[in-house]
């Protein structure tokens, strides 16, 4: 079957986005995997699904596939594509719509400017929700990490943006050990459901250097969740003020967060490559 797709990026973060609304395609972790694959199929960190909401009030739900094919809770950079993929198609004529993720929900905002606002909703900081094993909720958590090395012990905060994350502040993000503590992170037994690994270089009170390994990716050259969660941890960490510049490999993005039980607004752009189709 010819399946019709769009490739898009969020600063370097890409994406297939597949529109389910007017085309129906049974979804695997197989198939995603073999879609992602970037010799043999389209290439991409995340498949975004683009499907009718299940629930009044939504617009649109948003489902979301990691390149490995485990499905996720939660893209910011997905998000601000998805908000400019539904009107570029005329799938809505909105320039604001309520999207539903696996587990909550968010709004997107179209600017006149073409950049994408994203309400991504309140931080969730409980350990147990993260989720993240800690007998009580703290602003940063020693934990000890196995490596080949031996082992290392280092702070972390332990923050959800819909989606898991630990954020370390590091001297530099030059330098930072992406490649060793990312992987051995992200699959931390801590961490029950994996976590996305921030390396955050604080260079002023409103502008820090940002690398994330992903879960169920590796090392992106952006991550939208992951720049809000690193400056949730930085104003928890009284080293930041609002609004923050994130500085990615692919670019910038300006978040804002006034404190707890607050959403976290992140903005940034959003561009599509090609248009395809494949056959699946
Ligand atoms: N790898 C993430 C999903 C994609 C997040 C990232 N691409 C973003 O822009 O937020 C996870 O497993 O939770």
């Amino acid at each position: 079957m010819l399946v019709r797709f769009t490739k898009m990026h969020g600063l370097g973060n890409d994406f297939m986005v597949l529109d389910l609304v007017t085309q129906r395609v049974k979804v695997t972790p197989k198939l995603v995997k073999k879609l992602g694959d970037r010799n043999f199929g389209v290439g991409f960190d995340q498949l975004l699904i683009v499907e009718p909401p299940s629930e009044p009030d939504i617009d649109f739900r948003y489902r979301i596939f990691n390149q490995d094919g485990s499905e996720v809770e939660n893209c910011g950079n997905g998000a601000r594509c998805f908000a400019k993929f539904v009107r570029d198609k005329r799938l809505t004529g909105k320039s604001e719509v309520v999207v539903q993720t696996a587990n909550g929900q968010m709004t997107l905002k179209i600017h006149p400017d073409k950049r994408v606002e994203v309400n991504m909703g309140a931080p969730i900081l409980a350990p147990v929700d993260v989720p993240f094993q800690a007998d009580q909720k703290a602003t940063t958590y020693a934990i000890d990490v196995p490596l080949s090395q031996g082992d290392q012990q280092v702070e972390l905060s332990a923050i959800s943006m819909g989606n898991p994350h630990g954020v370390l502040i590091v001297d530099s993000t030059e330098n930072a050990p992406v490649e060793t503590l990312g992987p051995a992170l992200e699959a931390h037994e801590r961490f029950p459901a994996k976590a996305n690994i921030g390396f955050m270089q604080v260079i002023s009170r409103n502008e820090v250097n940002l690398r994330v390994f992903e879960r169920g990716v590796g090392e992106t050259i952006a991550c939208g969740t992951g720049a809000c969660a690193a400056v949730v941890a930085g104003k928890l960490r009284g080293v930041l003020d609002m609004p923050v510049t994130v500085h990615l490999p692919g670019g910038d993005l300006e978040i804002e967060w006034h404190g707890e039980g607050q959403p976290v607004i992140m903005t940034g752009p959003a561009t599509t490559v090609y248009e395809g189709q494949i056959f699946v």
